[in-house]
């Protein structure tokens, strides 16, 4: 089964918004980008890397938010977790702790670092995944509808702090108001791209034919 059909497609906008109905292929283009799949033809490249050559690497430097926090918070309690994150950049144990809880505090999420990430709420737990994958200081950032699972104020709170990262955002979002603020919007269409411009054009081109 073809997903995604003959797509070319140069991301270098600051912050990038894949969106369009559901099964149309966003996901697995987003996926594209640090290897999580891989293109059965053609070739998909990050800062010059060649994803499938140089996989490693490319995931050294794309984070990847899940829209389900728990597939990838894998540490018993949060600030385990961000320490997870660091262990390259901070070798001893205790300054791996205390730059995590720093982390966490960065996040809002100050006096939560003891706690199990399974009592954490859905919009803490996000907010933890995103703080784990930024904590690897990633150059671009990939969120797969990362803010589906939140209430509204959280929604808003990550949605805000997604957009006013210094690094590249690539975001698939149903949230047409969250993918009207970024900087360039792609629709797709049954595995193809139907339109390519400003985010506000693609919103209100996926709006005309939803
Ligand atoms: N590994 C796979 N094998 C077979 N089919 C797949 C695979 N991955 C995705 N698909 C199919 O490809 C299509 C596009 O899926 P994709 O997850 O990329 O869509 P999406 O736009 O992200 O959808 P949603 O908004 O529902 O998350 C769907 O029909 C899906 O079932």
């Amino acid at each position: 089964m073809v997903v995604l059909q003959e797509t070319t497609l140069t991301l270098t906008e600051q912050r990038v918004a894949l969106i369009g109905a559901n099964g149309s292929g966003k996901s697995t283009l987003a996926r594209l980008l640090n290897g999580l799949v891989s293109p059965t033809t053609g070739q998909v490249r990050v800062g010059g890397l060649d994803v499938a050559r140089e996989g490693k690497e490319v995931r050294r430097r794309v984070g990847f938010v899940f829209t389900d926090p728990a597939a990838q918070l894998v540490m018993p309690t949060a600030a385990e977790d961000v320490a997870l994150s660091l262990r390259r950049t901070h070798p001893d144990k205790a300054e791996r702790r205390r730059a995590a809880l720093e982390v966490l505090a960065a996040f809002g999420l100050d006096g939560l670092g003891d706690r199990s990430v399974h009592t954490l709420s859905g919009g803490q737990r996000q907010l933890l995944a995103l703080a784990g994958v930024l904590a690897t200081a990633p150059d671009v950032l990939v969120a797969d509808e990362p803010t589906t699972l939140l209430d509204l104020a959280n929604s808003r709170r990550v949605g805000d702090l997604l957009l006013s990262l210094p690094q590249q955002l690539v975001l698939v979002t149903h949230d047409l108001d969250l993918a009207a603020r970024c900087d360039r919007g792609v629709v797709m269409v049954d595995g193809e791209v139907a339109f390519d411009g400003t985010a506000a054009e693609a919103v209100g081109h996926y709006r005309a034919v939803a």
